[in-house]
């Protein structure tokens, strides 16, 4: 497959001031083949696509680096409570009774609705995960997967195993496009002993850890009661630091936590929708990226957001930096992109592949549409993706070099399915009729 888009805006996330007015993109066997203006494209590049259009800007692919997909079947079941209570009370009972069937429908679900929002790769933390990469095969979307593990829980070696054998069949799958890593839940559900496990099997399967941490000022006091240390410190002393490290919140850090983080090379992700809703707290952000560390952004659950919308999320970290600071400079729109997209690529160790538009990359991209009456006048692409665009903006996408979605409609997934699939998964769940939907 060769395709060429012309005529567009490139906005290849490459430095603030690399913008190409009047661009064109190549790409070959899913590889980005050129980048540049449209005019010194390769003369004899024979397309078997061409996309153009003047309205359209084109970006990478969004990186969702921290979700639990398939939670989408749970999104407005349980609002307006703090973290403990919200996953003690609401989610973790339900849960106890999902299906591998249930998390495929919701995961697809997830899928399609990050796709048509321009979310390209996603870093998935849940049960269920031969269904959860099946549901990611199928869609055509990146994901990085890791099944959650609960070290306090009877099963939790057999789990550990589980997760062993899970990266075995599907680390490298779908053409590179599913990786893996290891999902320890938090400092709080895994002791130190449990840790020292799974960075053993991560360092012997070579692949990184995505864990919650520091979410809550609640998490942080609990841990020091228990080992007279920050989580941060915790998971330290565990030895978790010598894998990639994906750290999912980090809301309640000491400037020791993050000189920690920045040692290690672990990268943060940031969830200021989930945080604002659960009244978790607002992450350091601006402090994380000045000492140093790979910020990313991630959505988290749809039950805690309540969507998988990235363009939203861009919008809440900038503004949240600003209100919290102070200061209006505070994380500037570029920063806000560039957290969505390269700082996703690094957080997720897939830089090499994806994360902005350049020769030899893998084709995860991204066509905004700006001919819509909230985008006028076009002064500036990048504030505009930032402060005013929509997920419904989005009109193409494209992961690995194939078109997933064109003319804001999913080419990959059967929406009407998926949408009653999950609806009768979610009435099974909670054991009573929904409200009536559109369907
Ligand atoms: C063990 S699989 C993942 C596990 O995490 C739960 N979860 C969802 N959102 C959050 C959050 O913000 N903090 C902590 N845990 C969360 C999810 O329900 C699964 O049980
Ligand atoms: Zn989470």
């Amino acid at each position: 497959m060769r395709l060429l888009i012309k005529d567009i805006t490139v906005i290849p996330m490459t430095g603030p001031e690399e913008i190409i007015k009047n661009g064109a993109i190549a790409v070959e066997d899913g590889r980005i083949v050129y980048v540049g203006p449209a005019e010194e494209a390769p003369s004899d590049f024979r397309p078997n696509r061409v996309l153009r259009g003047s309205n359209f800007v084109a970006l990478p692919g969004l990186v969702n680096a921290h979700t639990h997909a398939a939670m989408t079947l749970f999104r407005g079941y349980a609002d307006d409570l703090p973290l403990k209570r919200w996953l003690e009370e609401a989610i973790w009972p339900l849960e106890a009774k999902l299906k591998g069937e249930d998390v495929y429908w919701g995961t697809l679900l997830a899928c399609a609705e990050m796709l048509l929002g321009g979310t390209t790769t996603f870093a998935d933390m849940y049960f269920f995960m031969d269904e959860v990469a099946e549901a990611v095969d199928k869609s055509g979307i990146r994901a990085s997967l890791a099944r959650g593990l609960i070290g306090i829980l009877p099963g939790a070696d057999k789990a550990l195993k589980e997760s062993e054998e899970f990266v075995r069949r599907w680390h490298g799958k779908a053409n590179g496009r599913i990786t893996c890593m290891l999902g320890p839940h938090a400092p709080y559900t895994c002791p130190p002993a449990y840790l020292e496990e799974v960075v053993r099997l991560a360092e012997e399967l070579q692949v990184g850890i995505h864990i919650h941490v520091s979410e809550t000022a609640h998490e942080v006091e609990e841990i020091r009661r228990q080992y007279g240390c920050s989580p941060v410190e915790m998971l330290e002393k565990a030895g978790v630091f010598r894998v990639p490290v994906l750290a999912a919140h980090g809301v309640h850090l000491s400037p020791r936590d993050m000189e920690i983080l920045a040692q290690y090379k672990a990268a943060v992700v940031h969830n200021p929708e989930s945080n604002m809703k659960l009244a978790s707290g607002i992450a350091p952000v601006t402090e994380l990226l000045a000492a140093g560390v790979t910020v990313a952004l991630g959505t988290d659950g749809a039950a805690s957001n309540n969507n998988l919308d990235m363009w939203e999320e861009m919008r809440a970290a900038a503004l949240l930096a600003k209100v919290s600071r102070n200061d209006p400079e505070a994380l500037p729109a570029y920063q806000a992109l560039e957290m969505a997209t390269l700082g996703g690529a690094k957080a997720l160790g897939l830089a090499d592949q994806i994360g902005t538009l350049e020769v030899g990359k893998r084709a995860d991209i991204v066509l905004v549409d700006l001919a819509r009456a909230h985008l006028q006048p076009p002064h500036d692409p990048i504030s505009h993706l930032v402060y005013a665009a929509r997920a419904s903006d989005v009109d193409t996408v494209i992961v690995d070099g194939r078109i997933v979605v064109e003319g804001g409609r999913l080419i990959t997934l059967d929406l009407g399915e998926i949408m009653a699939r999950s609806c009768s998964a979610a009435r099974r769940l909670v054991g009573k009729p929904l409200h009536r939907s559109l369907l």
